[in-house]
């Protein structure tokens, strides 16, 4: 078993990654819980939420809470729901939550925990390869129709349980979506990672070696940066590569039209071709493109207007006064924020857009 440990100001937690964990959550809390309500998609909930409650004594209390699949969910409504259920069912402040699932599910249920009666202890139970980040970090969150996460905490797990036999199920979007996260954390920190992978046929089956070594690469690099900043006042935005123009992507096709991963990796295209114009350097982005149709990301994703992205960029939680804040690489593993006037951004993308056939 990998264990990373992660030791923040807002508290300290272990991500346990290996193969078979998840019938034995139980032994890798630290503490005891009479009552849990165990938070789950409708897909995983089929495939992996018996697994879960069999590894607790049938002495604790496992109620169930099944949010249906999909990014759309990531919403005020369920999130209201989901309180009023824990209300409902006398969850207290020494309950547990277990988030059982991808990004969605520990975004939207690390926000009701962290919300609920102030906050309530939950854990991670990731059971997608983009939760290597996500499950990490400390940051929950919903969506509002106007824009990614906008509603949300900083609120760190008590502990991240890992899985990796579950990631077998994942379909090939899935893959592709959770590996966008994987090369992220390559260009930002980790030139060997990202060497790797761009090697990588992720459309065939990926072993447990090769994966849990790519997870947790990913995990060390997070964990390096938001150990020195949680809150995201500094150096924490370096893991927002791609995501200024990908959430503004996600938003603007409407949530799960397209995966947050495939919409990431188009918003790193885009800050690598910026990288390259503006600091003279060879960041890859040829490879990193061709990587990208070689599995089978999507890149012509129909017409986008320029100016409702731009609108959304300036959303973005980076921005100050309105002004849009990138993350552009100097070279691989040396990222810099860069500020950028409109037309200046107006300018790269719409060179970007007519590039993909999206203008
Ligand atoms: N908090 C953070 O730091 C952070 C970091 C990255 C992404 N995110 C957020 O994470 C979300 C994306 O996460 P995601 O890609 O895991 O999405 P997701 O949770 O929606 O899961 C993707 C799909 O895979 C299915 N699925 C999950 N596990 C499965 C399995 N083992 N087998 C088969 N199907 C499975 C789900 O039902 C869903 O349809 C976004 O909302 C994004 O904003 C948050
Ligand atoms: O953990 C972080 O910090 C990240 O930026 C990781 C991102 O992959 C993730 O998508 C995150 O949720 C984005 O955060 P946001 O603050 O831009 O909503
Ligand atoms: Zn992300």
């Amino acid at each position: 078993m990998h264990t990373e440990k992660i030791q923040t100001n807002l508290g300290s937690y272990r991500v346990h990654v290996a193969s078979g964990l998840r019938f034995n959550i139980n032994q890798l809390i630290e503490k005891e819980y009479k009552r849990i309500l165990l938070i789950t998609d409708s897909t995983v909930d089929k495939l992996y939420a018996d697994d879960i409650s069999k590894g607790f004594d049938e002495a604790v209390d496992i109620l169930k809470y099944v949010v249906p699949s999909g990014e759309a969910s990531k919403n005020i409504e369920e999130y209201y729901r989901l309180l009023t259920y824990s209300i409902e069912n006398n969850m207290d402040r020494h309950s547990l939550i277990i988030a059982l699932g991808g990004g969605m599910i520990g975004d939207l249920s690390g926000f009701v925990a962290s919300t609920f009666m102030r906050g309530i202890d939950f854990i991670q139970v990731p059971t997608t390869i983009l939760a290597h980040d996500s499950s990490v970090g400390g940051k929950v969150a919903i969506n509002h129709p106007e824009g990614k996460n906008l509603i949300g905490s900083f609120y760190p797990p008590v502990a991240v349980v890992y899985d990796v036999d579950t990631l077998h199920s994942l379909p090939s979007h899935e893959i592709r979506s959770g590996y966008a996260e994987v090369i992220k954390h390559g260009f930002i920190a980790n030139g060997d990672l990202l060497k790797d992978v761009l090697h990588l046929d992720i459309k065939n089956e990926i072993e447990n070696t090769q994966l849990i070594r790519h997870l947790c690469d990913g995990i060390k690099v997070k964990a390096n940066i938001v150990e020195k900043d949680e809150k995201e006042s500094s150096i924490r935005k370096f893991l927002n590569f791609g995501h200024t123009l990908g959430h503004a992507i996600e938003s603007e096709m409407g949530y799960g039209n397209l995966t947050h991963g495939e919409a990431v990796a188009i918003g790193m295209l885009f800050a690598l071709e910026i990288s390259e114009e503006k600091f003279n350097v060879d960041l890859f982005s040829s490879d990193y493109q061709a990587w990208m149709d070689f599995n089978h990301y999507p890149i012509k994703i129909g017409k986008l207007n320029l100016s409702h992205l731009i609108k959304r960029m300036k959303k973005d939680k980076k921005a100050k006064h309105a002004i849009v804040q990138m993350v552009l690489l100097e070279n691989i593993g040396k990222p810099i924020l860069v500020d950028f006037t409109d037309e200046e951004l107006s300018a790269y993308l719409d060179k970007f857009l007519r590039k993909l056939g999206s203008n």
